[in-house]
């Protein structure tokens, strides 16, 4: 989910529990209509690649062990006592677990509450997941009041799960038969997901700050209904849950807790725990309250024996726009997702990584993946196309310059872009074009990990994680004396390469995945592409890689206008590729690989070879027919196949 629909969550949470029930189904079923989906459409989840399932899994770790570990034991009765299943799903509707009865339902209605599915309104129309993401709100979707036929077997009744920002991490379902009684599920799903909100605050915070647990009844204190606040050594309030505002009705951000409850925050900390205390809120209320104190208040020594730095907890909903989740760099394709999950490691180790990959295949949008998915995110990503910066002025733009350093230089110096990495990361995109002398420099940075700036005797250490990148083969430019062997060497750590489009396992995905993305920020109406157009975009060789997808996708989009995309709404350069692409190439092939060549349209001037004839026809039928394929070789009497054969 992109922050305009994370911020429209939010809005929506506050307005949900205002909303009827009724209102709030209308809204979907409206949404769905707008999405192009029918009640006979068939639902669709988008399913991840194994690797995208493990990477999803990974990432969200902590929200399914803490719901699986600290909160489902609580709710056994539910699972042992009826016919239901509970699902947990991040926030964009992607199924992260699931507990009880997997076959709830008849064998002949799958009910495609699987790990990896995504469950959201576009895809799979009303349903509990993806309307509760959709609003922000819990809810209940009856049988009937799910939007697609295929989906009415079943009732659900989800709830969001918010994080202390009071963004939405995720969501818990409970879906079963339709046939059975409801009527506490709902009530029932709300309160696990508040159990799983306090677990979190529990976990981020128990080690080393004071709890608090309140409630106007002192019989319900452990209840997950409970107040939770969080204070800090001086007793400001920095964490707190969704009920602790609600109860108190009070904006508790940064509040001292002497001015909320009528006790000294001294009186707080020497208080037994587990003692229930009466005291008075905010003047008006009668209160009792719970403390939970740190286990060990002494200072925490540090552990000589973790050299590495942990494992960073990805935290999602903290992306910039511009950054692609992890699991969504792949869709399946094997190389790409192994390829993210070494680079992740690494990123967390001192080792340089070194990315090859044709131009517009996504170098750099891997890179911001995983700088904004390691530890270093809070720190810059600092990205520099050594080819767009003139070769004078590399060494300078990458060193920085003191003060009046070279003519034309800034009288106030510049720090240069490696120190603004400091800390964060330094990609350097099309290394191979950095001018040798800047290469010396940048390798004495490496080996020194200390800054000399142009025209200054004084050295600033840097601390950055390198990630170059380059479509050229690096090896080979040292062999051509282009490039140093010695730098080649200390840039390269981990190597890998990222596959053209064309090569990809996954290319359909990507391509149904960018028309999507593409498809929201245009604002536009939803509508699959049709097996034709996507076929047609499959088999394309795609020299550009992504970066052309986009391209072509944006005009033909702008081109459909909100109707769904038409061959003929895809630009001539689309074409043009298919032309230009080397007819010479494919010379020397005999017509023996054209088994299936039949001759139907015999009219044309006689050519003296067979091979050229037909080469010439299909060239010539598919521009009659403006590029398409199907089209060319219905009328040529020869397949698909051949057809790509000739024009490529
Ligand atoms: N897996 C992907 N999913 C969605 N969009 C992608 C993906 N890969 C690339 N893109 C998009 O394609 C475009 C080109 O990608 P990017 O700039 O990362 O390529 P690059 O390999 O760094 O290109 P160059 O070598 O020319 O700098 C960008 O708009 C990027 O957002």
């Amino acid at each position: 989910m992109d922050s305009d629909e994370n911020k429209k969550a939010s809005v929506f949470a506050a307005e949900g529990t205002t909303r009827s029930h009724k209102e709030l189904i209308e809204d979907s079923w409206r949404r769905c209509k707008e999405y192009g989906l029918t009640h006979n459409s068939v639902p669709q989840y988008g399913v991840l690649g194994r690797g995208g399932v493990s990477a999803l899994l990974e990432e969200h770790q902590l929200l399914v062990n803490t719901t699986q570990k600290e909160v489902l034991p609580y709710y056994d009765h539910i699972l042992s006592n009826s016919n239901c299943l509970i699902v947990l799903a991040d926030r964009r509707g992607h199924v992260l677990n699931t507990w009880g009865e997997q076959r709830f339902t008849p064998l002949e209605c799958a009910h495609g509450l699987v790990v990896g599915n995504r469950w959201t309104e576009m895809g799979a129309g009303t349903n509990a997941i993806g309307t509760a993401i959709a609003t922000g709100a819990a809810v209940q979707v009856g049988r009937d009041e799910h939007f697609l036929r295929a989906n009415r077997f079943m009732v659900g009744s989800a709830a969001p799960i918010f994080n202390t920002q009071k963004e939405m991490v995720g969501v818990l379902d409970i879906s079963s038969d339709a046939y059975l009684p409801q009527d506490h599920t709902l009530g029932m799903v709300k309160l696990m997901t508040l159990s799983v909100e306090n677990r979190l605050i529990h976990n981020a915070f128990q080690r080393e700050h004071l709890l608090i647990t309140f409630n106007t009844n002192i019989a319900a204190l452990e209840s997950p209904w409970s107040g939770l606040v969080v204070i800090d050594v001086e007793g400001r309030i920095i964490s707190a849950n969704r009920r602790a505002e609600v109860m108190l009705a009070h904006d508790l951000a940064l509040a001292n807790i002497e001015d909320i409850f009528n006790c000294k925050l001294r009186e707080l900390r020497h208080h037994p725990e587990g003692m229930p205390m009466e005291v008075s809120a905010l003047g008006k209320y009668r209160m009792h309250l719970m403390i939970k104190r740190p286990p060990q208040a002494a200072i925490i020594a540090p552990d000589y024996r973790k050299k590495e730095k942990p494992a960073p907890v990805i935290v999602e909903e903290e992306l910039p726009d511009d950054v692609i989740p992890f699991h969504e760099l792949e869709h399946g394709d094997e190389r790409v997702a192994r390829m993210a999950k070494q680079a992740n490691r690494i990123m967390e180790k001192d080792i340089p990584i070194l990315i090859h990959g044709e131009t517009g295949s996504g170098k750099e949008i891997f890179v911001r993946s995983l700088h904004y998915h390691s530890s270093r995110k809070a720190f810059p990503l600092v990205a520099v196309n050594c080819a767009a910066i003139p070769a004078e002025l590399v060494e300078s733009e990458l060193f920085g310059y003191e003060k009046g350093a070279f003519t034309g230089a800034s009288n106030k110096g510049s720090i240069g872009l490696i120190r603004k990495a400091h800390r964060g990361t330094l990609f350097l995109d099309e290394i191979g074009e950095m001018p040798l002398k800047v290469q010396a420099r940048l390798l004495r940075v490496l080996q020194e990990r200390c800054v000399t700036p142009l025209g200054s005797t004084e050295t600033f250490p840097v601390d950055i994680k390198l990630i170059s990148a380059t479509n050229r083969v690096l090896k080979e430019e040292v062999k051509r004396g282009a490039f140093r062997e010695d730098l080649y060497y200390r840039i390269s750590g981990l190597n890998l390469e990222l596959p053209p489009l064309r090569e990809r396992a996954d290319k359909a995905k990507l391509i149904e995945y960018v028309h999507g993305r593409l498809t929201r920020s245009a604002g536009e109406t939803y509508h699959p592409l049709s097996l034709d157009v996507l076929n047609m975009l499959v088999d394309h060789p795609w020299p550009g890689n992504v970066r052309q997808l986009i391209s072509i996708l944006s005009v033909a989009l702008a081109m459909a206008d909100g109707d769904p995309i038409e061959d003929w709404h895809i630009p001539d350069d689309f074409y043009d590729d298919l032309n230009g692409l080397g007819l010479a190439e494919h010379n020397g092939d005999g017509l023996s690989e054209g088994m299936d060549y039949v001759d139907h349209h015999n009219d044309g001037p006689i050519l003296r070879n067979p091979k050229e004839e037909l080469e010439a026809k299909i060239v010539r039928l598919y521009r009659e027919y403006g590029g398409n394929v199907s089209q060319t070789a219905k009328a040529a009497g020869v397949s698909r196949n051949t057809v790509y054969k000739y024009i490529r």
